[in-house]
């Protein structure tokens, strides 16, 4: 039987690429309304667990289990239907659509509305419509970025396609936001906003998985933090006790995590 606290666990996850041990083994658990962060040094394998949680990629041995339910997702589709929304380290949104179009898109996984409906345009899809419309607007204004609603998403700045991405994630109403580098790029002024944005999103319910390279922004968020290191956990705890943890310290050669 599932613990009700807690909303993930990776259980001995394991994924090479070649003779590359990208994920060796790893177990985790994430607990319900917490911001868990994921770090570790370029090439720890990271964005390799969230491309095996979000069906991205198939881990070899080792499974999942979301919400007391063993995932089965074998493609990110599927990972966002049981609840699990991500963005990427490099932002994936249709440039050539306006922003409230992006959001738009991931709010149809929940919606209901057929092709028969989208077709004959009935009185149920129009109303499935506009609200799917409102919802994103809500959502737009949620993240910041509701006055470039009209705007192509390859025009709106770095920082703001990051908050795009996050808007288009939160549309699919996930009980899991994983985010892959969302402070990449920004400037100090976007970072601390981002803050703000990820410390409102979990007092809103959803709980965040975090994968992060400004350690600084990851200890002042995070509640708990895993550091991956060759594809293995080398450490998981409070911030505090990560950054005095002498493998952690060891794995950034020799630098501070700090
Ligand atoms: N599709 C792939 N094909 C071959 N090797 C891969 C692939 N994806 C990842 N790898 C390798 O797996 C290892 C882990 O990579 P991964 O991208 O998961 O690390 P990361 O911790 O996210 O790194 P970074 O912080 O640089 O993004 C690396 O050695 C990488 O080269």
């Amino acid at each position: 039987m599932s613990e009700p606290q807690i909303l993930l666990q990776a259980h001995d996850v394991a994924k090479h690429f070649g003779g590359v041990k990208a994920l060796h083994d790893v177990s985790l658990t994430i607990r319900r309304g917490e911001i868990y962060g994921l770090i570790g040094p370029n090439g720890a394998g990271k964005t390799t667990f969230f491309n095996c949680l979000t069906g991205l990629y198939k881990n070899e041995s080792g499974h999942f289990v979301f919400d007391g339910v063993k995932l089965t997702a074998d493609a990110p589709h599927k990972a966002a239907e049981v609840g699990i929304a991500r963005t990427f380290q490099n932002i994936r949104l249709f440039g050539n659509m306006t922003a409230i179009e992006n959001v738009m898109v991931g709010r149809h996984l929940r919606t209901h509305a057929g092709v028969l409906g989208a077709i004959t345009r009935n009185r149920a899809t129009m109303a499935e419509e506009a609200a799917i419309t409102r919802r994103a607007e809500e959502l737009l204004h949620y993240v910041g970025i509701h006055e470039r609603a009209h705007d192509h998403a390859k025009n709106l700045s770095y920082g703001d396609q990051r908050r795009l991405e996050i808007a288009r994630a939160l549309a699919t109403e996930p009980k899991l936001l994983a985010l892959d580098e969302p402070a990449a790029g920004m400037n100090g002024t976007e970072t601390e906003a981002l803050r703000v944005l990820v410390e409102g999103i979990c007092k809103d319910g959803v709980t965040v998985l975090l994968i992060e390279h400004d350690v600084k922004l990851v200890m002042g968020l995070c509640g708990r933090v895993a550091v991956l290191d060759y594809g293995e956990k080398i450490c998981e705890d409070v911030p505090a006790v990560v950054q005095k943890d002498p493998r952690v310290i060891e794995a950034y050669l020799g630098g501070s995590v700090a």
